[in-house]
Protein backbone atom coordinates (compact mmCIF):
# COMPACT_ATOMS: atom_id res chain seq x y z
CA UNK A 1 0.00 0.00 0.00
CA UNK A 2 1.29 3.52 -0.97
CA UNK A 3 2.82 5.83 1.54
CA UNK A 4 1.67 8.85 1.82
CA UNK A 5 3.96 11.22 3.32
CA UNK A 6 4.40 14.25 4.93
CA UNK A 7 5.71 17.33 2.61
CA UNK A 8 8.69 19.47 5.06
CA UNK A 9 9.99 22.28 2.82
CA UNK A 10 9.08 21.32 -0.38
CA UNK A 11 9.50 17.57 0.12
CA UNK A 12 7.29 14.57 0.50
CA UNK A 13 9.64 12.64 3.76
CA UNK A 14 8.28 10.06 6.11
CA UNK A 15 8.60 6.18 6.54
CA UNK A 16 6.55 5.35 9.36
CA UNK A 17 2.42 4.99 8.22
CA UNK A 18 -0.63 4.70 9.95
CA UNK A 19 -3.53 2.97 8.77
CA UNK A 20 -6.66 5.38 7.71
CA UNK A 21 -9.69 3.27 8.48
CA UNK A 22 -13.34 3.33 7.27
CA UNK A 23 -16.17 3.52 9.79
CA UNK A 24 -18.44 2.30 7.90
CA UNK A 25 -16.30 -1.02 6.99
CA UNK A 26 -13.26 -1.63 9.33
CA UNK A 27 -12.14 -4.10 7.04
CA UNK A 28 -11.61 -1.44 4.35
CA UNK A 29 -8.49 0.46 5.09
CA UNK A 30 -7.93 3.42 3.00
CA UNK A 31 -4.29 3.92 2.43
CA UNK A 32 -1.60 4.86 5.00
CA UNK A 33 0.11 8.09 6.07
CA UNK A 34 2.96 9.03 7.40
CA UNK A 35 2.93 9.60 11.04
CA UNK A 36 5.55 13.01 11.88
CA UNK A 37 7.92 13.20 15.00
CA UNK A 38 7.98 15.96 16.93
CA UNK A 39 11.22 16.66 15.34
CA UNK A 40 9.92 16.55 11.85
CA UNK A 41 7.27 19.68 13.44
CA UNK A 42 10.56 21.66 14.52
CA UNK A 43 11.82 21.01 10.86
CA UNK A 44 8.65 22.12 9.48
CA UNK A 45 8.24 25.14 11.88
CA UNK A 46 12.10 25.87 11.01
CA UNK A 47 11.14 25.49 6.92
CA UNK A 48 7.81 27.87 7.01
CA UNK A 49 9.87 30.51 9.49
CA UNK A 50 12.36 30.56 6.55
CA UNK A 51 9.92 30.83 3.55
CA UNK A 52 7.87 33.55 5.26
CA UNK A 53 10.21 36.66 4.24
CA UNK A 54 9.50 35.83 0.49
CA UNK A 55 6.17 34.60 0.71
CA UNK A 56 5.02 37.69 2.72
CA UNK A 57 6.20 39.91 -0.11
CA UNK A 58 4.49 37.78 -3.04
CA UNK A 59 3.24 39.27 -5.71
CA UNK A 60 -0.70 38.86 -5.48
CA UNK A 61 -0.88 37.71 -8.76
CA UNK A 62 1.27 34.40 -7.96
CA UNK A 63 -1.41 33.76 -4.74
CA UNK A 64 -4.34 34.35 -6.72
CA UNK A 65 -2.92 31.99 -9.68
CA UNK A 66 -2.60 28.83 -7.13
CA UNK A 67 -5.69 29.39 -4.93
CA UNK A 68 -7.35 29.80 -8.45
CA UNK A 69 -5.79 26.57 -9.71
CA UNK A 70 -6.21 24.79 -6.26
CA UNK A 71 -9.76 25.54 -6.87
CA UNK A 72 -10.52 24.54 -10.34
CA UNK A 73 -8.77 21.03 -9.22
CA UNK A 74 -10.87 20.31 -6.18
CA UNK A 75 -14.05 21.23 -8.14
CA UNK A 76 -12.95 19.12 -11.56
CA UNK A 77 -12.11 16.40 -8.91
CA UNK A 78 -15.17 16.71 -6.60
CA UNK A 79 -16.53 13.37 -7.11
CA UNK A 80 -13.25 11.72 -6.23
CA UNK A 81 -12.51 13.43 -3.36
CA UNK A 82 -16.28 13.87 -2.05
CA UNK A 83 -16.11 9.65 -2.39
CA UNK A 84 -12.38 10.16 -0.33
CA UNK A 85 -13.88 12.07 2.38
CA UNK A 86 -17.07 10.16 3.04
CA UNK A 87 -14.78 6.75 2.91
CA UNK A 88 -12.29 8.03 5.89
CA UNK A 89 -15.11 10.34 8.10
CA UNK A 90 -18.37 8.69 7.14
CA UNK A 91 -21.11 11.49 6.07
CA UNK A 92 -23.06 10.10 3.32
CA UNK A 93 -21.45 10.69 -0.07
CA UNK A 94 -24.09 13.52 -0.90
CA UNK A 95 -22.64 15.70 2.15
CA UNK A 96 -18.72 14.23 1.21
CA UNK A 97 -19.69 15.72 -2.51
CA UNK A 98 -21.16 19.13 -1.02
CA UNK A 99 -18.34 19.82 1.54
CA UNK A 100 -15.83 19.18 -1.34
CA UNK A 101 -17.66 21.44 -3.41
CA UNK A 102 -17.47 23.78 -0.04
CA UNK A 103 -13.82 23.76 0.14
CA UNK A 104 -12.82 24.04 -3.59
CA UNK A 105 -15.65 27.93 -3.23
CA UNK A 106 -13.62 28.50 -0.67
CA UNK A 107 -10.08 28.50 -2.37
CA UNK A 108 -12.00 30.29 -5.28
CA UNK A 109 -13.17 32.75 -2.87
CA UNK A 110 -9.77 33.77 -1.59
CA UNK A 111 -8.63 33.79 -4.75
CA UNK A 112 -10.50 36.68 -5.30
CA UNK A 113 -9.25 37.96 -1.88
CA UNK A 114 -5.82 38.21 -2.97
CA UNK A 115 -6.71 40.83 -5.84
CA UNK A 116 -9.09 43.05 -3.23
CA UNK A 117 -5.66 43.50 -0.60
CA UNK A 118 -6.64 46.83 0.80
CA UNK A 119 -4.90 49.74 2.98
CA UNK A 120 -6.68 52.77 4.31
CA UNK A 121 -5.15 56.61 3.92
CA UNK A 122 -6.25 58.95 6.25
CA UNK A 123 -5.53 62.66 6.89
CA UNK A 124 -3.40 62.62 10.53
CA UNK A 125 -4.58 65.21 13.62
CA UNK A 126 -1.67 67.09 12.49
CA UNK A 127 -0.78 69.13 9.59
CA UNK A 128 1.06 68.41 6.87
CA UNK A 129 1.11 64.27 8.01
CA UNK A 130 -0.52 61.55 5.91
CA UNK A 131 -1.09 58.54 7.66
CA UNK A 132 -1.68 54.91 6.14
CA UNK A 133 -3.53 51.80 7.83
CA UNK A 134 -1.89 48.69 5.81
CA UNK A 135 -2.38 44.94 6.79
CA UNK A 136 0.57 42.59 6.92
CA UNK A 137 1.05 39.00 7.30
CA UNK A 138 1.35 37.35 10.80
CA UNK A 139 4.43 35.01 10.26
CA UNK A 140 4.06 31.00 10.62
CA UNK A 141 0.41 30.38 11.63
CA UNK A 142 -0.18 26.40 12.79
CA UNK A 143 -3.12 25.10 11.81
CA UNK A 144 -4.88 22.71 14.09
CA UNK A 145 -7.89 20.71 12.16
CA UNK A 146 -10.32 18.10 13.48
CA UNK A 147 -11.98 15.18 12.04
CA UNK A 148 -15.57 16.03 10.88
CA UNK A 149 -15.32 18.62 8.48
CA UNK A 150 -11.88 16.99 6.64
CA UNK A 151 -11.54 18.95 3.83
CA UNK A 152 -13.16 22.34 4.41
CA UNK A 153 -12.47 22.83 7.75
CA UNK A 154 -8.62 22.81 6.58
CA UNK A 155 -9.64 24.97 3.24
CA UNK A 156 -11.18 27.53 4.82
CA UNK A 157 -7.96 28.02 7.15
CA UNK A 158 -5.48 27.32 4.21
CA UNK A 159 -6.83 29.38 1.77
CA UNK A 160 -7.27 32.84 3.91
CA UNK A 161 -3.68 31.62 5.66
CA UNK A 162 -2.07 31.91 2.07
CA UNK A 163 -3.88 34.76 0.86
CA UNK A 164 -2.69 37.05 3.24
CA UNK A 165 0.85 36.01 3.05
CA UNK A 166 1.71 33.64 5.84
CA UNK A 167 3.59 30.61 6.12
CA UNK A 168 1.55 27.29 7.47
CA UNK A 169 2.53 23.90 9.08
CA UNK A 170 -0.77 22.19 9.08
CA UNK A 171 -1.42 19.23 11.62
CA UNK A 172 -4.61 17.59 10.16
CA UNK A 173 -6.80 15.51 12.72
CA UNK A 174 -5.08 11.50 12.47
CA UNK A 175 -8.56 9.83 11.72
CA UNK A 176 -9.30 11.79 8.79
CA UNK A 177 -5.08 12.36 6.81
CA UNK A 178 -6.74 11.56 3.21
CA UNK A 179 -8.42 14.71 2.19
CA UNK A 180 -6.32 17.31 4.17
CA UNK A 181 -3.30 15.45 2.46
CA UNK A 182 -4.95 15.87 -1.40
CA UNK A 183 -5.29 19.56 -0.98
CA UNK A 184 -1.78 19.92 0.55
CA UNK A 185 -0.60 17.47 -2.87
CA UNK A 186 -2.69 19.89 -4.98
CA UNK A 187 -1.33 23.42 -3.43
CA UNK A 188 2.27 21.94 -3.96
CA UNK A 189 1.67 21.39 -7.57
CA UNK A 190 -0.39 24.78 -8.36
CA UNK A 191 3.32 26.03 -7.40
CA UNK A 192 3.39 27.01 -4.29
CA UNK A 193 7.41 27.98 -3.12
CA UNK A 194 9.38 24.89 -0.92
CA UNK A 195 8.18 25.22 3.04
CA UNK A 196 5.21 27.56 2.29
CA UNK A 197 2.62 25.34 3.24
CA UNK A 198 4.11 21.76 5.28
CA UNK A 199 1.82 18.92 6.32
CA UNK A 200 2.52 16.96 9.45
CA UNK A 201 0.09 14.43 10.07
CA UNK A 202 0.41 12.86 13.28
CA UNK A 203 -0.86 13.16 16.69
CA UNK A 204 -2.00 15.48 18.16
CA UNK A 205 -0.38 15.03 21.75
CA UNK A 206 3.27 14.72 19.86
CA UNK A 207 2.64 17.08 16.48
CA UNK A 208 0.03 19.78 17.81
CA UNK A 209 1.56 20.14 21.35
CA UNK A 210 5.40 20.90 19.39
CA UNK A 211 3.47 23.97 17.59
CA UNK A 212 1.62 25.06 20.58
CA UNK A 213 5.37 24.60 22.46
CA UNK A 214 6.98 26.77 19.22
CA UNK A 215 8.43 30.22 19.98
CA UNK A 216 8.38 30.40 16.13
CA UNK A 217 4.28 30.03 15.43
CA UNK A 218 3.42 33.40 15.37
CA UNK A 219 -0.22 32.23 15.15
CA UNK A 220 -2.77 29.48 15.55
CA UNK A 221 -6.04 28.60 14.70
CA UNK A 222 -7.75 25.51 16.22
CA UNK A 223 -11.23 23.62 15.87
CA UNK A 224 -11.97 20.97 17.71
CA UNK A 225 -12.49 20.12 21.57
CA UNK A 226 -12.89 22.47 23.89
CA UNK A 227 -10.04 20.79 26.32
CA UNK A 228 -7.68 20.66 23.79
CA UNK A 229 -8.48 24.70 23.00
CA UNK A 230 -7.81 25.57 26.55
CA UNK A 231 -4.37 24.41 25.88
CA UNK A 232 -3.84 25.85 23.02
CA UNK A 233 -5.16 29.38 24.46
CA UNK A 234 -2.51 28.92 27.62
CA UNK A 235 0.32 27.60 24.86
CA UNK A 236 -0.71 30.66 23.17
CA UNK A 237 -0.77 33.36 25.82
CA UNK A 238 2.50 32.29 27.21
CA UNK A 239 4.12 32.91 23.86
CA UNK A 240 2.44 36.23 22.92
CA UNK A 241 0.73 34.62 19.69
CA UNK A 242 -2.15 35.04 18.31
CA UNK A 243 -4.41 32.15 18.67
CA UNK A 244 -8.31 31.33 17.51
CA UNK A 245 -10.64 28.99 18.81
CA UNK A 246 -13.65 27.09 17.17
CA UNK A 247 -14.42 24.91 20.05
CA UNK A 248 -18.32 23.16 21.19
CA UNK A 249 -22.04 24.11 20.58
CA UNK A 250 -24.84 22.61 22.55
CA UNK A 251 -27.44 24.87 20.19
CA UNK A 252 -30.60 25.18 20.78
CA UNK A 253 -33.15 24.88 18.15
CA UNK A 254 -36.85 26.85 19.24
CA UNK A 255 -40.27 25.62 17.69
CA UNK A 256 -43.10 28.06 18.55
CA UNK A 257 -46.40 26.91 18.22
CA UNK A 258 -46.81 28.90 15.39
CA UNK A 259 -44.62 27.25 13.75
CA UNK A 260 -45.02 25.32 10.09
CA UNK A 261 -44.49 21.53 11.27
CA UNK A 262 -43.01 20.32 8.39
CA UNK A 263 -40.62 22.89 8.07
CA UNK A 264 -39.89 22.54 12.01
CA UNK A 265 -39.49 18.78 11.93
CA UNK A 266 -37.35 18.87 8.76
CA UNK A 267 -35.02 21.62 9.70
CA UNK A 268 -34.54 19.56 13.05
CA UNK A 269 -34.15 16.19 11.71
CA UNK A 270 -31.34 18.00 9.32
CA UNK A 271 -29.55 19.95 12.56
CA UNK A 272 -29.52 17.05 15.10
CA UNK A 273 -28.81 13.71 12.42
CA UNK A 274 -27.18 14.62 8.93
CA UNK A 275 -23.87 14.06 9.32
CA UNK A 276 -24.68 11.90 11.84
CA UNK A 277 -24.98 15.09 14.24
CA UNK A 278 -21.42 15.43 14.16
CA UNK A 279 -21.30 19.06 13.43
CA UNK A 280 -20.14 21.64 15.95
CA UNK A 281 -23.33 23.28 14.46
CA UNK A 282 -25.26 20.44 15.03
CA UNK A 283 -28.65 21.40 17.26
CA UNK A 284 -29.22 18.55 20.64
CA UNK A 285 -31.32 20.70 22.08
CA UNK A 286 -34.97 21.36 20.80
CA UNK A 287 -36.99 23.11 23.04
CA UNK A 288 -40.13 23.09 22.02
CA UNK A 289 -43.16 25.07 22.78
CA UNK A 290 -46.45 23.15 24.91
CA UNK A 291 -49.16 23.77 22.25
CA UNK A 292 -47.19 22.19 19.41
CA UNK A 293 -45.09 19.77 21.25
CA UNK A 294 -47.20 16.13 21.03
CA UNK A 295 -47.64 16.90 17.39
CA UNK A 296 -43.73 17.65 16.81
CA UNK A 297 -42.86 14.99 18.84
CA UNK A 298 -45.00 12.43 17.21
CA UNK A 299 -44.35 14.08 13.19
CA UNK A 300 -40.27 13.60 14.48
CA UNK A 301 -41.13 9.37 15.05
CA UNK A 302 -42.64 9.38 11.84
CA UNK A 303 -39.49 11.18 10.21
CA UNK A 304 -37.00 9.21 12.12
CA UNK A 305 -38.05 5.99 11.23
CA UNK A 306 -37.88 6.77 7.18
CA UNK A 307 -34.32 7.74 7.80
CA UNK A 308 -31.45 5.59 6.20
CA UNK A 309 -28.62 4.38 8.54
CA UNK A 310 -26.06 2.66 6.58
CA UNK A 311 -22.81 2.66 4.39
CA UNK A 312 -21.90 6.13 3.73
CA UNK A 313 -20.91 5.49 0.02
CA UNK A 314 -23.91 3.96 -0.43
CA UNK A 315 -27.07 4.92 -2.41
CA UNK A 316 -30.26 5.95 -0.45
CA UNK A 317 -28.10 6.01 2.73
CA UNK A 318 -29.10 9.08 4.84
CA UNK A 319 -26.84 9.15 8.27
CA UNK A 320 -23.54 7.19 7.93
CA UNK A 321 -21.63 5.51 10.99
CA UNK A 322 -20.32 7.48 13.38
CA UNK A 323 -16.51 8.10 13.23
CA UNK A 324 -15.15 5.35 15.22
CA UNK A 325 -15.31 3.53 18.44
CA UNK A 326 -14.63 6.15 20.93
CA UNK A 327 -17.01 8.39 19.65
CA UNK A 328 -19.61 5.29 19.31
CA UNK A 329 -18.76 4.77 23.50
CA UNK A 330 -19.35 8.57 23.90
CA UNK A 331 -22.40 8.23 22.51
CA UNK A 332 -23.97 5.47 24.26
CA UNK A 333 -22.63 6.63 27.30
CA UNK A 334 -24.40 9.68 26.89
CA UNK A 335 -27.58 7.44 25.99
CA UNK A 336 -27.48 5.79 29.39
CA UNK A 337 -26.30 9.32 30.95
CA UNK A 338 -29.83 11.02 29.63
CA UNK A 339 -31.81 7.68 30.81
CA UNK A 340 -30.47 7.79 34.07
CA UNK A 341 -31.37 11.41 34.25
CA UNK A 342 -35.08 10.54 33.84
CA UNK A 343 -35.15 11.38 30.29
CA UNK A 344 -37.47 9.45 27.93
CA UNK A 345 -35.85 7.84 25.19
CA UNK A 346 -38.67 8.14 22.55
CA UNK A 347 -36.80 7.16 19.48
CA UNK A 348 -33.71 5.16 18.29
CA UNK A 349 -30.43 5.33 20.08
CA UNK A 350 -29.99 1.43 19.38
CA UNK A 351 -26.23 -0.26 17.73
CA UNK A 352 -27.02 -1.50 14.54
CA UNK A 353 -25.69 -4.13 12.18
CA UNK A 354 -25.21 -3.62 8.42
CA UNK A 355 -23.96 -5.68 5.47
CA UNK A 356 -20.58 -4.27 6.80
CA UNK A 357 -18.37 -4.08 9.98
CA UNK A 358 -18.63 -0.06 11.06
CA UNK A 359 -19.61 2.53 14.15
CA UNK A 360 -23.83 2.19 13.43
CA UNK A 361 -26.24 3.97 15.78
CA UNK A 362 -29.59 4.83 15.54
CA UNK A 363 -30.55 8.32 16.04
CA UNK A 364 -31.63 8.87 18.85
CA UNK A 365 -34.71 11.33 20.18
CA UNK A 366 -35.10 11.87 23.70
CA UNK A 367 -38.29 13.69 25.10
CA UNK A 368 -39.25 14.78 29.01
CA UNK A 369 -35.83 16.16 28.69
CA UNK A 370 -34.90 19.37 31.04
CA UNK A 371 -32.18 21.95 30.65
CA UNK A 372 -30.38 20.60 33.80
CA UNK A 373 -29.72 17.60 32.29
CA UNK A 374 -25.89 16.53 31.06
CA UNK A 375 -27.35 16.07 28.10
CA UNK A 376 -28.76 19.31 27.43
CA UNK A 377 -25.68 20.76 29.07
CA UNK A 378 -23.21 18.75 27.49
CA UNK A 379 -21.77 18.51 24.01
CA UNK A 380 -22.53 14.81 22.58
CA UNK A 381 -21.49 15.26 18.99
CA UNK A 382 -23.36 12.28 17.85
CA UNK A 383 -26.78 11.80 16.47
CA UNK A 384 -28.70 12.32 19.66
CA UNK A 385 -31.13 15.06 20.72
CA UNK A 386 -33.46 15.69 23.21
CA UNK A 387 -36.74 17.85 23.48
CA UNK A 388 -37.32 19.92 26.03
CA UNK A 389 -41.24 21.16 26.74
CA UNK A 390 -41.38 25.13 27.66
CA UNK A 391 -44.73 27.12 28.23
CA UNK A 392 -43.95 29.97 25.57
CA UNK A 393 -41.57 32.10 23.67
CA UNK A 394 -39.98 33.61 26.65
CA UNK A 395 -39.39 30.81 28.14
CA UNK A 396 -38.05 29.35 25.39
CA UNK A 397 -35.54 32.07 24.80
CA UNK A 398 -34.55 31.87 28.27
CA UNK A 399 -33.82 27.89 27.89
CA UNK A 400 -32.17 28.59 24.87
CA UNK A 401 -29.67 30.86 26.19
CA UNK A 402 -29.09 29.34 28.96
CA UNK A 403 -25.75 27.00 27.91
CA UNK A 404 -22.18 27.38 28.74
CA UNK A 405 -21.80 27.63 24.45
CA UNK A 406 -23.12 30.41 22.05
CA UNK A 407 -22.20 28.59 18.29
CA UNK A 408 -25.64 28.67 16.52
CA UNK A 409 -29.17 29.25 17.51
CA UNK A 410 -31.93 28.53 15.46
CA UNK A 411 -36.30 29.11 15.64
CA UNK A 412 -39.13 27.32 13.49
CA UNK A 413 -41.96 30.08 13.70
CA UNK A 414 -43.81 32.26 11.20
CA UNK A 415 -43.94 35.05 13.86
CA UNK A 416 -41.77 38.54 12.21
CA UNK A 417 -42.03 39.56 15.98
CA UNK A 418 -40.76 36.45 17.13
CA UNK A 419 -38.35 35.49 14.48
CA UNK A 420 -37.27 39.48 14.68
CA UNK A 421 -36.63 38.70 18.83
CA UNK A 422 -34.55 35.68 18.63
CA UNK A 423 -32.65 37.14 16.02
CA UNK A 424 -31.25 40.01 18.51
CA UNK A 425 -31.35 38.17 21.22
CA UNK A 426 -30.07 34.70 21.18
CA UNK A 427 -26.46 34.38 22.50
CA UNK A 428 -25.09 32.80 19.79
CA UNK A 429 -22.57 33.76 16.85
CA UNK A 430 -25.26 32.55 14.30
CA UNK A 431 -28.79 32.54 13.96
CA UNK A 432 -31.24 30.49 12.01
CA UNK A 433 -34.82 31.29 10.89
CA UNK A 434 -36.50 28.35 9.87
CA UNK A 435 -33.66 27.02 9.21
CA UNK A 436 -31.31 24.05 10.72
CA UNK A 437 -28.70 25.46 12.83
CA UNK A 438 -25.98 23.79 11.09
CA UNK A 439 -24.80 24.35 7.34
CA UNK A 440 -23.54 27.55 6.56
CA UNK A 441 -22.41 29.59 3.43
CA UNK A 442 -18.57 29.96 3.05
CA UNK A 443 -18.19 34.05 2.04
CA UNK A 444 -19.14 34.99 5.63
CA UNK A 445 -18.38 35.12 9.39
CA UNK A 446 -18.47 31.71 10.97
CA UNK A 447 -17.86 31.33 14.94
CA UNK A 448 -19.41 31.68 17.94
CA UNK A 449 -19.61 33.34 21.55
CA UNK A 450 -19.69 32.27 25.47
CA UNK A 451 -17.65 29.12 25.42
CA UNK A 452 -17.57 28.28 21.58
CA UNK A 453 -15.56 30.61 20.27
CA UNK A 454 -12.58 32.70 20.89
CA UNK A 455 -10.94 35.11 18.43
CA UNK A 456 -12.16 37.01 15.39
CA UNK A 457 -14.22 35.43 12.86
CA UNK A 458 -13.05 32.42 10.41
CA UNK A 459 -14.33 32.70 7.11
CA UNK A 460 -15.09 35.72 4.35
CA UNK A 461 -13.33 38.87 4.48
CA UNK A 462 -13.79 38.87 7.99
CA UNK A 463 -10.82 36.29 7.88
CA UNK A 464 -8.33 38.94 7.17
CA UNK A 465 -8.80 39.97 10.95
CA UNK A 466 -6.89 36.59 12.03
CA UNK A 467 -4.46 36.33 9.10
CA UNK A 468 -3.24 39.76 9.37
CA UNK A 469 -1.75 42.31 11.89
CA UNK A 470 -2.60 45.93 10.94
CA UNK A 471 0.09 48.84 10.55
CA UNK A 472 -0.20 52.29 11.13
CA UNK A 473 2.75 54.77 9.33
CA UNK A 474 2.76 58.32 9.61
CA UNK A 475 4.48 60.50 6.79
CA UNK A 476 6.18 64.20 7.01
CA UNK A 477 4.37 65.32 3.72
N1 LIG B 1 -15.94 22.04 17.29
C1 LIG B 1 -15.76 21.02 16.49
O1 LIG B 1 -15.96 21.13 15.30
C2 LIG B 1 -15.25 19.75 17.03
C3 LIG B 1 -15.50 19.36 18.33
N2 LIG B 1 -15.01 18.19 18.78
C4 LIG B 1 -15.36 17.77 20.15
O2 LIG B 1 -14.26 17.14 20.75
C5 LIG B 1 -14.56 15.81 21.14
C6 LIG B 1 -13.33 14.95 21.01
O3 LIG B 1 -12.83 14.95 19.69
P1 LIG B 1 -11.26 14.93 19.44
O4 LIG B 1 -10.97 14.55 18.06
O5 LIG B 1 -10.62 14.09 20.49
O6 LIG B 1 -10.89 16.48 19.63
P2 LIG B 1 -9.47 17.13 19.84
O7 LIG B 1 -9.65 18.49 20.34
O8 LIG B 1 -8.60 16.20 20.60
O9 LIG B 1 -8.87 17.16 18.36
C7 LIG B 1 -8.83 18.30 17.52
C8 LIG B 1 -7.43 18.47 16.94
O10 LIG B 1 -6.51 18.80 17.99
C9 LIG B 1 -5.42 17.89 17.96
N3 LIG B 1 -4.84 17.76 19.29
C10 LIG B 1 -5.13 16.86 20.26
N4 LIG B 1 -4.35 17.05 21.35
C11 LIG B 1 -3.56 18.10 21.08
C12 LIG B 1 -2.54 18.79 21.80
N5 LIG B 1 -2.17 18.43 23.03
N6 LIG B 1 -1.93 19.82 21.21
C13 LIG B 1 -2.29 20.23 19.98
N7 LIG B 1 -3.22 19.60 19.23
C14 LIG B 1 -3.85 18.56 19.78
C15 LIG B 1 -6.02 16.63 17.40
O11 LIG B 1 -5.04 15.73 16.93
P3 LIG B 1 -5.34 14.14 16.82
O12 LIG B 1 -6.81 13.94 16.74
O13 LIG B 1 -4.64 13.75 15.57
O14 LIG B 1 -4.73 13.54 18.03
C16 LIG B 1 -6.88 17.20 16.30
O15 LIG B 1 -6.08 17.52 15.19
C17 LIG B 1 -15.73 15.43 20.22
O16 LIG B 1 -16.48 14.40 20.73
C18 LIG B 1 -16.47 16.75 20.14
O17 LIG B 1 -17.26 16.92 21.30
C19 LIG B 1 -14.25 17.38 18.00
C20 LIG B 1 -13.98 17.70 16.70
C21 LIG B 1 -14.49 18.91 16.10
O1 LIG C 1 -22.44 23.63 9.91
C1 LIG C 1 -21.52 23.82 9.14
O2 LIG C 1 -21.72 23.98 7.91
C2 LIG C 1 -20.10 23.85 9.61
C3 LIG C 1 -19.93 23.12 10.89
C4 LIG C 1 -18.54 23.06 11.35
O3 LIG C 1 -17.70 23.78 10.92
C5 LIG C 1 -18.14 22.10 12.39
O4 LIG C 1 -18.94 21.28 12.81
O5 LIG C 1 -16.95 22.11 12.78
Amino acid sequence: MTLHQNLIAGEWVGSDGVANVNPSNTNDVIGEYARATADDASAAIAAAKAAFPVWSRSGILERHAILRKTADEILARKDELGRLLSREEGKTLAEGIGETVRAGQIFDFFAGECLRLAGETLPSVRPNIGVEVTREAVGVVGIITPWNFPIAIPAWKIAPALCYGNTIVFKPAELVPGCSWAIVDILHRAGLPKGVLNLVMGKGSVVGQALLESPDVQAITFTGSVGTGKRVAMASVEHNRKFQLEMGGKNPFVVLDDADLSVAVEAAVNSAFFSTGQRCTASSRIIVTEGIHDKFVAAMGERMQGLVVDDALKAGTHIGPVVDQSQLNRDTDYIAIGKNEGARLAFGGELIARDTPGFYLQPALFTEATNAMRISREEIFGPVAAVIRVKDYDEALAVANDTPFGLSSGIATTSLKHATHFKRNAEAGMVMVNLPTAGVDFHVPFGGRKGSSYGPREQGKYAAEFYTTVKTAYTLA
